[in-house]
C-alpha cells in the first residue's frame, strides 16, 4: 500500500461495533467493540479462527444479520451513518456503494435467469430508468473486467465453471461502481489456480476502481500476497492489526505469533497449532479473552481486559506484554488508522 492511499479519507469508518445474537442460553456476543478504517484503494484482510465473529462483521456492514441479532456502534460510508438509517437509504446504498461477495455464488444466481439479466434486474433495482440495453452494455462492461467475454452474458449460470460464477457474481457486485467491495470466502470453494486468477482481478479492480476491499479469509498467505494491512481477530475482538508485511513478520500478540505457527510455510518443519479453543462467547473469561490459551500470559492477564496500543508506528496490539494496553491507549478495543 502506498503512503498515500495510508493517508486518503477513509471511505469505510466503523467505531466500537458491537453485534449479539440472541440465543435459547443467552446473548452471544459475536462481535464486541470493533473499530476500523478502510481507505480507498486500500485491501484490508480480516483474519482469525472459526467462530470469532469475521462474518457477522462482514453482514454487520451491509446491515445483512438475521433477525433477533442486536447490533450498535457507527458504520459511516463516506461519511454517511448507516446504523439506524431508513431500509430505503439502506438498500440503495446497498449493492450501488458497497457490495458484499460471498463464498457460494450458486446459492445467490436464478438458475433460470440469464446471466444478463441478473445484471438488469441489480442495475434497476438501483436505478429503475436504465434502459435494458444499457444496462446489458454495463453488464458486458463489468463482465469484461473480470474476464468473462461478454459473448456470454446471455447463457445461464450453470453453463460457466465454478470460477467463472464467482467472477460473474463479483462483477454484480461490482456493476454499481461501489465504494467498498467485502468478499467473505471468496475464493474457498474454488481450487488453487482459480483462486489466484480471482484474486488478481479483485486486486486489479481495487487499484484501477480505487474500491476499499474488506477480505474476509481463513487464509493467511491469501492475506499476504493481496492485502495492505491485515485485522486479527480473537474473540469477537481485534487484537492485532497493521500493515500486513510488518504484521507477518514481526507479529506483536501471542495469537498472531500462533496463528502464523500454524501455517505452513516453505521452511516449514514442524506445524504448531494453538492449544485449547476460543472461549465461549456466551460468557467470555474476564481479562484478555486470550490469556486462557496464551503461552506468555502473566498474572494480570485473567484480570486485566487489554485495549489496542501502539506497538510500532503503524500497528496496534491488545496484549499487556505492551505498556498502554492496560488502560487502552485509545479507550476502546478501537482501531485507529
Ligand atoms: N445466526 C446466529 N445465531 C447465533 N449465533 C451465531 C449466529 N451466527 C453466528 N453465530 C455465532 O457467532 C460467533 C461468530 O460467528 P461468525 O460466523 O461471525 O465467525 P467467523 O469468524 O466468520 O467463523 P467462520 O470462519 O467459521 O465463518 C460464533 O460463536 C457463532 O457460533
Amino acid at each position: 500500500m502506498t503512503d498515500q492511499n495510508r493517508s486518503a479519507t477513509p471511505v469505510l469508518s466503523v467505531r466500537d461495533l458491537r453485534v449479539a445474537y440472541a440465543t435459547p442460553t443467552g446473548m452471544l456476543h459475536a462481535v464486541d467493540g470493533v473499530s476500523i478504517d478502510v481507505a480507498a484503494g486500500e485491501s484490508v484482510g480480516l483474519v482469525g479462527e472459526s467462530g470469532c465473529g469475521k462474518s457477522t462483521m462482514g453482514k454487520a456492514l451491509m446491515q445483512l444479520l438475521p433477525p433477533g441479532a442486536e447490533m450498535s456502534g457507527s458504520v459511516t460510508l463516506q461519511g454517511e451513518e448507516l446504523v439506524g438509517i431508513n431500509a430505503r437509504r439502506l438498500r440503495k446504498i446497498r449493492g450501488e456503494d458497497m457490495a458484499l461477495v460471498f463464498q457460494e455464488p450458486m446459492t445467490r444466481l436464478d438458475p433460470l435467469m440469464r446471466v444478463s439479466d441478473h445484471f438488469v434486474e441489480a442495475i434497476r433495482a438501483h436505478r429503475p430508468k436504465t434502459k435494458k440495453d444499457e444496462a446489458r452494455a454495463m453488464a458486458r462492461e463489468a463482465l469484461m473486467q473480470m474476464g468473462i467475454p461478454p459473448t456470454r452474458a446471455d447463457n445461464y449460470p450453470h453453463e460457466f465453471s465454478g470460477g467463472m460464477r464467482q467472477r460473474i457474481m463479483i462483477a454484480l457486485g461490482i456493476v454499481m461502481r461501489p465504494y467498498l467491495v467485502i468478499a467473505d470466502e471468496p475464493t474457498t470453494a474454488l481450487d488453487v489456480i482459480v483462486e489466484a486468477q480471482i484474486l488478481d482481478l479483485l486486486d486489479r479492480l481495487r487499484r484501477e476502481e480505487d474500491l476499499g476491499l474488506i477480505l474476509i479469509t481463513h487464509n493467511l498467505g491469501i492475506v499476504a500476497e493481496t492485502c495492505d494491512r491485515v485485522a486479527v481477530m480473537y474473540a469477537g475482538r481485534i487484537v492485532e492489526v497493521g500493515p500486513v508485511e510488518e504484521v507477518f513478520t514481526d507479529p506483536k500478540h501471542p495469537y498472531t505469533q500462533g496463528l502464523l505457527r500454524s501455517v505452513i510455510s516453505a521452511d516449514t518443519v514442524e506445524l504448531a497449532s494453538i492449544d485449547g479453543f476460543p472461549p465461549n462467547l456466551l460468557d467470555p473469561p474476564t481479562g484478555c479473552r486470550f490469556a486462557p490459551r496464551c503461552d506468555q500470559r502473566f498474572e494480570p492477564c485473567t484480570t486485566v481486559d487489554p485495549s489496542l496500543t501502539p506497538v510500532s508506528d503503524a500497528t496496534r496490539a491488545a496484549c499487556l506484554l505492551y505498556p498502554g494496553a492496560e488502560t487502552g491507549a485509545d479507550a476502546t478495543h478501537e482501531m485507529a488508522r
